[in-house]
């Protein structure tokens, strides 16, 4: 099998696993990976848990469609995040629930949505921005994930969703699940008393097993 074809049959594998355990609903949420001469995207009202390796959407580098149906409405969003950090294989984008609940609350910390509340998240997500809310696809999403400069490998968007990019799919799939299971900790400790880990703790993370 063609290295190509390996990573689209990787993108449905894990679509499906997504979908499965309902970390996407109906047609919501995007996946896209780099390959040797382009970029593939799930298409555009597609379900996550339904997908067709041959008909996934294949952009050259310059965002071109070139084959497969029509690319998801938010390839401006995935493009920014391969533009603006080189070491981008993939971006995975869901509309899962508590990621989703925590981009709706008016009192998240735009600067840091997602706090350390457990190793894994620093470790595998870092520090999550909250992105003003824009519709989806509307072009200025990309926009604004150049205003980052390529400093987060996650966003939340505002009443809408969470956006991680990685190395690779399954990588950033799982980082992807990590931020979701962190926000459900996030609403379970809502009001309760929570200790957090220290900057100390994080630094130590950071050390040890690298930053995002
Ligand atoms: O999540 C989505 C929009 O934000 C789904 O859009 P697409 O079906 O175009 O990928
Ligand atoms: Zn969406």
């Amino acid at each position: 099998m063609s290295a190509e074809n390996k990573v689209r049959e990787e993108i449905v594998r894990l679509s499906k696993s997504l979908f499965d355990r309902g970390f996407s609903v109906g047609s919501a949420g995007n996946i896209s990976a780099a390959v040797e001469d382009g970029i593939l995207m799930t298409p555009t009202n597609s379900c996550l848990g339904f997908l067709d390796p041959a008909r996934i959407s294949k952009l050259d580098r310059n965002g071109n469609h070139i084959s497969g149906d029509r690319p998801s409405k938010e390839v401006f969003l995935h493009q920014a995040f391969y533009e603006t950090r080189p070491q981008t294989g993939a971006v995975v984008h869901l509309h899962s629930t508590f990621a989703t609940a925590v981009s709706c609350l008016s009192d998240t910390d735009p600067d840091d949505c997602i706090p350390p509340l457990t190793p894994y998240v620093v470790m595998r997500v870092g520090k999550v921005r909250l992105l003003p809310y824009v519709r989806p696809g509307d072009e200025r999403m990309g926009e604004m994930i150049r205003e980052l400069g390529g400093r987060h490998a996650a966003v939340l968007l505002a009443n809408h969703g969470p956006v991680v990019a990685g190395r690779d799919i399954a990588s950033t799939v799982y980082a992807a699940e990590e931020l979701e299971e962190t926000a459900k900790l996030l609403v379970l400790l809502r009001n309760a008393p929570t200790r957090l880990l220290s900057p100390e703790n994080v630094a130590e993370l950071k050390a040890v097993f690298g930053g995002y």
